[in-house]
């Protein structure tokens, strides 16, 4: 008779089958459509995204996506995330079974949930690939996976790791990763994060009133603040700064990848990169601690695009600090969340940043 499992269930945002337009919209629309992602009446949700966004912006994203798909290993989160599930895998041994899932497209959840309930494991540990919890990431795992299992007759023992923006070991390896670059050739650091609209933050703290500013979640993170993006990006940065000897005058915090009209988190990358141009900034290294694996995000937004706006601007070169991706140490640092040697609850200690 085989012995019991624990089962491990990695999940990341998603990305499309290929680069061709039609999965890119398939993708775009599945994603959009998350009330989580569009936080605004279903209907009106409906008209934006299939009659406006996706229309507009498929061809567009489809090239992107061209462009950083690989011929052999396809797109690059999907490259690194099943290369993260392998190598845990690897660590845990036999008494586990780990599972990859994207909250959009393929491999999906529902599949991933299946593989799991027909091993027959004693518990499922959802570990979302997102260091800082927000709603439109985390929330929305959290809420399909709850919807997935909603009919099972039986349930194994359920836990998340939430969020894991302190994470040590993955301060360490952005930490490393940068190194490799000598910090010290550099005259500016960014530390580049997605952004989110406001109002996604409203709630945070169960007033629905959130304001970052007044809640100081860029100078700290407490009990206050705890569940807040914001305050668990500035505390990510903080602790890689801190790792680096970096001082507060090196480096700057930013938000890319706005879409819409409404507020989002500010400031946004494209403003910072205008600025520090400006002040005679010419080479800048820049973190993106939003993600564990390297993405469009990483590789065009930042590696391409603001590339080219910084140059226009007057600076000279933008490097970007590669992802965790299958960094061994990282490959530790999920095994630890795992196994529940890190709940991803911050202690008293840890919040004190
Ligand atoms: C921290 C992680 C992420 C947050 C927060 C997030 C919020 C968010 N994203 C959009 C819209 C788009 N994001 C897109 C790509 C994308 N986003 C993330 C992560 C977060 N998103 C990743 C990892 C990726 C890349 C996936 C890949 O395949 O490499 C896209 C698609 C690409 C494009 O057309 O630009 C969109 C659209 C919103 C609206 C939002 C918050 C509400
Ligand atoms: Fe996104
Ligand atoms: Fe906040």
């Amino acid at each position: 008779m085989s012995k019991a499992k624990k089962g491990v269930l990695l999940i990341n945002l998603g990305t499309p089958d290929s680069p061709a337009v039609p999965d890119v919209k398939r993708y775009l629309i599945e994603f959009l459509m998350d009330g989580r992602v569009i936080d605004i009446p279903a209907w009106r949700r409906a008209l934006l995204v299939r009659g406006i966004i996706v229309p507009f912006r498929a061809p567009n994203s489809a090239k992107v996506y061209q462009a950083i798909w690989d011929s052999q290993t396809g797109s690059p989160l999907l490259y690194y995330s099943r290369m993260q599930r392998q190598l845990l895998q690897e660590r845990l041994g036999d008494s586990y079974h780990v599972e990859l899932a994207m909250r959009y497209q393929n491999p999906s959840i529902p599949a991933a949930l299946a593989n799991l309930k027909k091993k027959n494991v004693d518990s499922i540990r959802i570990i979302p690939l997102f260091p800082q919890y927000a709603s439109a990431t985390t929330g929305s795992v959290i809420e399909k996976v709850m919807e997935v299992m909603r009919g099972w007759q039986t349930f194994p023992e359920l836990s998340v790791v939430n969020e894991f923006y302190d994470n040590e070991l993955m301060v360490e390896v952005f930490a490393e990763n940068a190194e490799k670059h000598r910090p010290e050739t550099y005259d500016h650091f960014l530390f580049s994060y997605h952004g989110l609209p406001v109002r996604q933050l409203l709630d945070v703290d169960g007033t629905g009133k959130h304001v970052c500013d007044q809640a100081g979640c860029r100078e700290r993170i407490d009990e206050t603040n705890k569940f807040c993006y914001v305050a668990q990006c500035y505390a990510t940065t903080r602790s890689i700064a801190g790792r680096l000897g970096l001082k507060a005058d090196d480096y700057t915090v930013c938000f890319q990848s706005r879409l819409g009209k409404t507020p989002w988190i500010q400031p946004y990358t494209s403003d910072v990169l205008k600025d520090v141009a400006a002040r005679g900034k010419k080479r800048l290294l820049v973190f993106s601690p939003a993600f564990v694996a390297d993405c469009l995000e990483t590789i065009y937004e930042i590696g391409t695009e603001y590339a080219t706006e910084f140059k226009e601007f007057g600076g000279e070169t933008v490097q970007l600090v590669e992802s965790l991706n299958d960094h061994a140490k990282w490959i530790i640092a999920l095994e630890q969340m795992a196994r529940g040697e890190l709940t991803g609850w911050p202690t008293s200690e840890r919040l004190t940043l």
